[in-house]
């Protein structure tokens, strides 16, 4: 069973250094605001569930060390806190999410005191919640998956891209929880590798099934035959589209012409239902992530590399999204926080 992703001890946050894996477990411990924007930024830890978790204990950090100075000071320094953790990575919404729920608990607070116990219980409340929430997902999602079902996957979501057990991968434990054999083919996933790395790790230390591909074998593989469905993940899911680590849109586009069916596990607080997929940015990611490999560059100098972090998948391609709330159907139109269709 993977351990926790994140967690807070006192006055620090703690989390799996997923750059690492699966060579060393290494514990990052974050005592202060800026190292724990720095594993954002890093991926020591990430994952949409994750960082919701991340931005909320990022608030609480900066409530619980700013306590002395007085009520203004605490409030620009928690204000402070709040904007440099939201800037760390622009794409999945479960980040600001989390730093925004810290911050409405504590906004009717009457003392400076009272509004560190605020944060500090509401943060802990998301990371309790979120397991029970990927839960929740995987009961409604493993009912998806027949038994024998052969389950492509892309990226990681799964026990390290949440607090615990996971989101797409969630489903695929809890449906193996419920007795049924499953194999997962875990695409790569170019450039940083998390379902090579993270998946793949995972889904070993837990027994259940799995081979890795190149991310640009599976569309090959659907046409062989040797996939039954796919299961991923998602950083926000607006009213028109899903985005997910780039590569998805691709599997998604292939599940469709090979009719397979194509879904999503992911959590409400992914949905941003009052956007479209255009007023989303997409985070781009440094160059060198394509333009060196194993510490050697892979394309020659001065050629341009477009490193798009996520891709986004129209919705009329998903067959069923799963939440802990049940499992949502095309059209979409009743679409979970969504004040008008
Ligand atoms: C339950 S996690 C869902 C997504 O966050 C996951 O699939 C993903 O794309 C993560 O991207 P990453 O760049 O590793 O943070």
């Amino acid at each position: 069973m993977i351990p926790r992703t994140i967690w807070r001890e006192g006055e620090a946050i703690h989390l799996i250094d997923q750059t690492r894996l699966p060579t060393e477990r290494q514990i990052v411990v974050c005592t202060d605001v800026e190292r724990l924007c720095l594993a954002i930024r890093r991926l020591e830890v990430r994952g949409a569930p994750a960082l919701g978790v991340a931005g909320g204990y990022g608030v609480a950090l900066a409530a619980m060390l700013n306590r002395d100075p007085g009520r203004d000071a605490f409030l620009a320094a928690v204000t402070a806190a709040a904007d440099a953790l939201r800037a760390t990575r622009p794409t999945a919404v479960n980040l600001g999410w989390g730093i925004d729920r810290v911050l409405a608990a504590i906004s009717g607070s009457n003392t400076v005191g009272d509004a560190v116990s605020v944060a500090v219980e509401e943060a802990d409340a998301i990371a309790r919640e979120d397991e029970e929430t990927c839960r929740r997902i995987g009961a409604h999602g493993a009912a998806l998956i027949p038994d024998g079902a052969r389950v492509l996957t892309h990226c990681n979501a799964g026990a390290l891209a949440c607090a615990a057990w996971g989101t797409a991968l969630g489903v695929i434990r809890s449906a193996a929880e419920a007795g049924k054999s499953l194999s997962v083919t875990a695409c790569e996933t170019r450039p940083l590798l998390q379902g090579a790395r993270l998946t793949a790790w995972e889904l070993a230390e837990d027994g259940i099934a799995v081979r890795v591909i190149p991310d640009s074998a599976a569309s090959f593989l659907m046409r062989r035959g040797e996939i039954d469905c796919v299961v991923v993940g998602a950083d926000r899911i607006t009213r028109d589209a899903v985005f997910n680590k780039v590569g998805t849109y691709m599997h998604a586009v292939s599940a469709r012409h090979h009719n397979i069916p194509f879904y999503v596990a992911a959590p409400l607080s992914t949905f941003d239902p009052e956007r479209s997929e255009a007023e989303v940015t997409i985070e781009e990611r440094s160059a060198d992530e394509i333009a060196v490999f194993n510490g050697r560059r892979t394309v020659p100098e001065g050629v341009r590399c477009t490193n798009l972090a996520f891709d986004a998948t129209p919705l009329d391609l998903v067959t069923a999204i799963v939440t802990e709330e049940g499992v949502l159907r095309p059209p979409y139109r009743r679409m979970p926080g969504r004040r008008s269709i």
